[in-house]
């Protein structure tokens, strides 16, 4: 398997780890954010819920009858925003990440997979679909509701298991992978959801911290790693704050930490900025991107138009259990908003 994924060999030695092991060797890997733009963007510039929110208007003109791009459509497809009006116009390709090489071994694999729920025999929400995501891409996975993106997203995380084909991560096959084997998994994968996912009865710091003591991190590495990463997601002040505590923006940026704090090579995230408006959700693609940029490969899906458009990133297209389309900075295409 590519080195990017820390074996499970390795794993089991996790807890001689030193306390020097921290986050902060993370930062000077961002590329196009110097150790002070981060800081400035993470402290100063990523808005908060005090922001008057952006209408987004951009859903306006969503046209009510739904055209579904289709692979044969040409790359470059029609935008309906231009990015200088977006919000996420400062993430747009202006300076992009250098494009990622797709050669050797993908972070993840999908072999004609299919998956089947057992409620709904005869529809398959995933139909013989295959993908290879190789390391350090930013991939965006849309498509209506129902298409199926959440199933391929907790097929990759092993909460499902595929009916048939192979889906391969960190270069095992989990269609074959035994229970016991999944939590050594999880370890490098790191997950961002819609409604955050956070510990009521827990403070921030107690949240992040609890994903390093359930596998085992020895407390000086809890101790070092935690701040930093608080740090990195310019939360280092509300450490001690409850969630309910927090903003709908600054809960998010609690659960990326949260995701983040293992240095998994793999952030796979549904919806997380779903519950958050256009200003807000800017400040976590801000994260998520420098995040990519340093060298963690991301699959996220998304209905965020506006979003997909401005980044132009890689977009999987799913149509009923089906992936439509597969384009290198792409566009969302004329999916509907539910
Ligand atoms: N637990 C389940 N049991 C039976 N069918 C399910 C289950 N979960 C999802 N489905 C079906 O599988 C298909 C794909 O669902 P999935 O949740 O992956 O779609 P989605 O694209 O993520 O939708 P959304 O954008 O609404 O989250 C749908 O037809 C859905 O009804």
């Amino acid at each position: 398997m590519a080195s990017h994924f820390r074996s499970t060999e390795r794993q089991g030695s996790e807890g001689v780890e030193q306390p020097q092991d921290t986050m902060s060797d993370m930062a000077p890997q961002v590329e196009s954010v110097s150790a002070d733009d981060t800081g400035a963007f993470l402290t100063a510039s990523v808005p908060t819920d005090d922001v008057i929110p952006v209408q987004d208007e951009s859903r306006a003109d969503i046209p009510e009858e739904v055209h579904v791009v289709t692979a044969s459509e040409p790359e470059g497809a029609p935008v309906e925003q231009p990015a200088s009006q977006s919000v996420y116009s400062s993430l747009a390709s202006d300076d992009p990440a250098p494009a990622v090489p797709r050669t050797g071994t993908p972070t993840v694999s999908f072999k004609n997979v299919t998956l089947i729920y057992p409620a709904q025999p005869n529809k398959p929400a995933l139909d013989d679909v295959s993908l290879d995501i190789y390391p350090g891409e930013f991939v965006f996975v849309v498509g209506h509701s129902g298409s199926g993106k959440s199933s391929l997203l907790r097929l990759i995380t092993r909460e499902l298991k595929a009916s048939s084909g192979q889906v391969i991560v960190a270069g095992q096959d989990l269609t074959k992978m035994r229970n016991k084997k999944i939590p050594y998994l999880r370890r490098q994968i790191g997950t961002v959801y819609q409604d955050f996912k956070l510990l009521p009865d827990k403070t921030v710091y107690e949240n992040v911290a609890f994903a390093l003591e359930c596998i085992g991190k020895p407390k000086s590495v809890i101790k070092a790693q935690v701040p930093e990463v608080l740090r990195l997601v310019g939360l280092a002040e509300r450490m001690n704050h409850f969630p309910d505590q927090l903003s709908g923006g600054e809960q998010q940026r609690v659960s990326v930490a949260r995701a983040m704090v293992n240095r998994p090579p793999l952030l796979v995230c549904d919806e997380p900025t779903g519950n958050l408006d256009p200003a807000i959700s800017l400040g976590i693609m801000k994260l998520l991107d420098m995040i990519n940029r340093a060298g963690t490969t991301v699959v996220m899906a998304t209905h965020d138009r506006e979003m997909v458009d401005s980044m132009r990133k890689r977009v999987i297209a799913l149509e009923a259990g089906h992936i439509v389309r597969d384009q290198e900075r792409g566009g969302y295409g004329y999916y509907g908003a539910l």
